[in-house]
């Protein structure tokens, strides 16, 4: 644990209505899931207040899909809780994912409908009333650059595309947290831009988004807040400029990682055959 950490023992404490009154919009205690054998949370505890851009890091099989799966009711947990604006997630789930945006990772669409009718069923779904969801439609194909695509069906769209047209489902009901697992991945650099200047607008106007992504210098640049998970635990958290300190945001989570003995006991790779 390093700087920069938020919870204490009072936090735990701390009652739902006060997370909220304290801005606190996620609050996640002693998470744990196991597969099998396999620990992959293991008593993972965050907090994520209104209004943060929050990265969630961490090696492959670290644990970060797990842990957004079980943040977003998705996943249920062997052990701890998540309460998201006040609302624990695994007592009330409906009254929870009306709250929260989620893009999940390896996402399953209904890829046989347009673009149009995928984000209409998905305000329908939220319990939004027709001509809203058809205005929003219109705006969001505008803000993701979708309008060309939105009579296609989803099926015919590329990698990038059905990221983009997943995350614009994710917004429909305008939460008041988004939660992204890797929403950049497949993405192009002009996509991109344009996604975090939504975000952005997003977060200024008070929405929340915990995202995760292996890059970085993105979280660098934008996140306001970071978590580096290893082996399912947060080995650091809080404001990207503490959790780095005085190196770079990539050197700690190497540090933190371990990352830096890969390439020992593979002399063989460089003795090349034939
Ligand atoms: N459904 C499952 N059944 C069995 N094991 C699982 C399952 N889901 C995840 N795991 C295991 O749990 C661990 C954490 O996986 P998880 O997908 O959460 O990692 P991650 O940090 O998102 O990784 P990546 O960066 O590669 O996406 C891994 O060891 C993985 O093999």
């Amino acid at each position: 644990m390093v700087e920069g950490r938020a919870v204490t023992p009072l936090d735990e404490e701390r009652s739902d209505e006060r997370a909220v009154e304290l801005g606190t919009v996620l609050a996640v205690r002693g998470l744990t899931k196991s597969f099998g054998d396999t620990h992959a949370v293991d008593a993972l505890d965050l907090d994520v207040h209104a209004g943060s851009f929050y990265g969630i890091v961490g090696p492959n099989g670290a644990g970060k899909t797990t842990t957004l799966s079980m943040i977003t009711g998705l996943l249920r947990p062997d052990a701890g809780s998540v309460s998201v604006n006040g609302t624990d997630v695994w007592a009330d789930p409906a009254a929870a994912k009306r709250t929260i945006g989620v893009l999940p990772d390896r996402l399953r669409v209904f890829d046989r409908l347009t673009g149009a009718q995928l984000l209409y069923y998905a305000g329908m779904l939220r319990g939004l009333k027709s001509d809203v969801v058809r205005s929003r439609v219109e705006d969001l194909a505008r803000a993701f650059g979708l309008e060309d695509a939105m009579g296609r069906l989803v099926s015919d769209y590329s990698a990038g595309m059905v990221k983009k047209v997943s995350l614009a489902a994710a917004m429909i009901h305008s939460p008041r947290i988004l939660v992204l697992d890797e929403p950049f991945e497949s993405v192009d650099p002009v996509s991109a831009a344009r996604i975090v200047e939504i975000l952005r607008t997003y977060v200024d106007n008070g929405g929340t988004v915990v995202l995760s992504s292996h890059s970085m210098d993105f979280i660098q640049r934008v996140c306001d807040h970071v978590a580096i998970i290893v082996e399912g635990q947060v080995l650091a958290a809080g404001a990207v400029e503490d959790v780095r300190g005085p190196v770079s945001l990539e050197e700690r989570f190497l540090e933190l990682a371990g990352g830096r003995k890969a390439a020992e006991g593979m002399e063989w790779l460089h003795s090349f055959s034939g």
